[in-house]
C-alpha cells in the first residue's frame, strides 16, 4: 500500500516542474516514481536538466532518457526533489537511508526550492530514537565511532551483505541512534565538528515543503 502513497507523492512533485528548469534528481524508492514519471514528460517533449544525487539515480535517469546536466554548467538549480526517512512538524528531515546522503545534501543546498516526497509512514513527532546515517572517512573509523557514543549515540556500521557498506563517495556509514534529540540543528553541528564526520543526514532547513501521499491523497505541508 506505501508503494501506492510513495507514488502519488512522487508524482505530485513534477507539478511543480516547468520548461527551462534544472532540476536536483533524488535517490530512492519514492523518487523512483518521480523519475519515470519525468521520462515519460521528457519523452513528450518537456525541456528540463537534472542532476543526479548518486549513481543509481544516474543509471536511472539515462536509461529513461533523461537529460543530464552538472554544477560547473549549472551551480544553482531551480528544484530539487528527494525523499526523506522521518519529517518533523518543522520539516527537519532525516536523510540518508539509501546512503547517498552527501551528494543529497549538496544538490539541495544549491537549488532555490527543496520538495520533498514521503509516504505517510515517514511523519514522526520528533528524531528521538530514529537511526540518523552519518557519512564517515574509513581512516580511523573506529575512533569515529567511539567519539559519536561519546556523544551519546548508539552507533552501528551500516552493512552491505557480508561487507561494510561503501557510499558514492567512497566512504562508510554509520547509522546512529539518540535517545533524546531536542535540537536537531545542535545535533548535526556537534557530529560534524568530530574530524572523521563527513557529513550527516540531518537536515534542518532544506526542506521548502513536503509532499505526503497517504489513503486521503496528497497533502502539501508546509513548515509549522
Ligand atoms: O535519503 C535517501 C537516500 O539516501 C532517500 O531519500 C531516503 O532514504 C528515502 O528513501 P525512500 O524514498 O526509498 O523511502
Amino acid at each position: 500500500m506505501s508503494d501506492a502513497y510513495k507514488r502519488v507523492a512522487g508524482e505530485r512533485a513534477l507539478d511543480y516542474v516547468k520548461d527551462g528548469m534544472v532540476l536536483g534528481l533524488g535517490t530512492g524508492s519514492t523518487v523512483y516514481y518521480t523519475l519515470q514519471k519525468l521520462g515519460r514528460l521528457v519523452q513528450e517533449g518537456l525541456q528540463i536538466k537534472g542532476i543526479p544525487t548518486s549513481k543509481a539515480t544516474e543509471v536511472m535517469a539515462k536509461e529513461l532518457g533523461i537529460p543530464l546536466t552538472n554544477f560547473r554548467e549549472h551551480p544553482v538549480l531551480d528544484i530539487t526533489i528527494d525523499g526523506a526517512d522521518a519529517v518533523t512538524p518543522k520539516l527537519e528531515l532525516v536523510k540518508g537511508g539509501g546512503g547517498a546522503l552527501l551528494r543529497e545534501k549538496l544538490v539541495a543546498g544549491a537549488s532555490k526550492q527543496m520538495i520533498v516526497i514521503v509516504d505517510e509512514s515517514k511523519r514522526v513527532d520528533s528524531f528521538d530514537g530514529v537511526s540518523i546515517p552519518v557519512e564517515v572517512v574509513p581512516f580511523a573509523v573506529e575512533t569515529t565511532v567511539e567519539r559519536i557514543r561519546a556523544l551519546g549515540g548508539r552507533p552501528t556500521m551500516r552493512q552491505d551483505g557480508d561487507e561494510l557498506f561503501v557510499t558514492d563517495n567512497a566512504h562508510y556509514i554509520v547509522d546512529v541512534t539518540f535517545a533524546s534529540v531536542p535540537d536537531v540543528a545542535a545535533l548535526h553541528d556537534r557530529l560534524k565538528r568530530l574530524t572523521g564526520v563527513v557529513e550527516t543526514g540531518l537536515f534542518p532547513d532544506l526542506a521548502s515543503f513536503v509532499i505526503v501521499g497517504s489513503a486521503r491523497g496528497v497533502d502539501v505541508v508546509e513548515r509549522s
